[in-house]
């Protein structure tokens, strides 16, 4: 079985779209795969993300999703984790996020976990997204675009990954339709060098538009340099 973490370099970033577009990808290839949004704010009792998820998918709900399994922690204050907790008076429990992981793993041959925001959000007030995801031996897939301002962002997010032993073994680059093409050229290279410098995987995968919303995606996007060159998640 294989567990990844996709986290991204900020909010709105596409990991959503990245992880719907994945697991559609992997389905595509025979490979049992499931979805989980670890940490979900601004929803009660769903979780959005899930649902696109699904619906890129082209499935229904999962007998999982029914048993809350996919979407462990749901707060309801659309802010980061930590201050959503608090809002809620009720604390992050990560150990039910890990223990959720953990049996899906049992069940499916890959699980994409999805963060919430960038890879720095506080999951509490002590614990980083990043930190909790090392501690988990997660191999992290990193979600970037051509957005000026991302090359900061995304070598930023890889630094904070190295310094913790987080591999990154892939980067999905995000359609960027405000992006100028150049720049969005450019940094995708220097993404590669970046991804080099610091030890991970230079693997990058480019994300086009996903029309119509993306339920049930026509077009499978090619994610084989990611999951292809590293089946066991190693
Ligand atoms: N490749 C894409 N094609 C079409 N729409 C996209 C694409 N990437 C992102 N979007 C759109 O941009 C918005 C933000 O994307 P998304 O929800 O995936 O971000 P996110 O990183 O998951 O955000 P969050 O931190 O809230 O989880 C959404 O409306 C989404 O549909
Ligand atoms: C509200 C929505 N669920 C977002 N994914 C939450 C993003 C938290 C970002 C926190 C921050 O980086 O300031
Ligand atoms: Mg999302």
């Amino acid at each position: 079985m294989s567990v990844f973490f996709i986290s991204g370099i900020d909010t709105d970033i596409g990991k959503t779209v990245a992880v719907g577009a994945m697991a559609r990808y992997l389905l595509s290839q025979g490979r049992r795969v499931i979805t989980v949004k670890m940490i979900q704010t601004g929803n009660e009792g769903f979780s959005e993300d899930l649902q696109k998820h699904r619906a890129m998918m082209g499935v229904g709900l999962l007998p999982e999703d029914r048993e809350g399994l996919t979407a462990p922690q749901i707060l309801p204050f659309p802010a980061s984790p930590h201050l959503a907790a608090k809002l809620a008076g009720r604390p992050v429990d990560l150990a039910a996020i890990s223990s959720a992981v953990a049996t899906l793993a049992q069940r499916y041959e890959v699980v994409l976990v999805e963060g919430a925001g960038g890879l720095a959000v506080p999951l509490t007030e002590d614990v980083l997204t990043v930190d909790f995801a090392a501690g988990q031996h997660w191999p992290m897939i990193l979600v970037s675009s051509g957005r000026l301002g991302s090359l900061n962002h995304s070598i930023q997010a890889m630094e904070m990954a190295a310094a913790r032993k987080l591999n990154i073994v892939g980067t999905v680059y995000n359609w960027c339709p405000q992006g100028d093409p150049t720049i969005c050229a450019d940094s995708r290279r220097m993404i590669g060098v970046f991804l080099g410098r610091y030890g991970h995987r230079q693997v990058v995968v480019d994300l086009p538009e996903i029309r119509g919303g993306g339920d049930g995606v026509a077009s499978v996007v090619d994610f084989s340099p990611i999951f292809g060159a590293c089946d066991d998640g190693d």
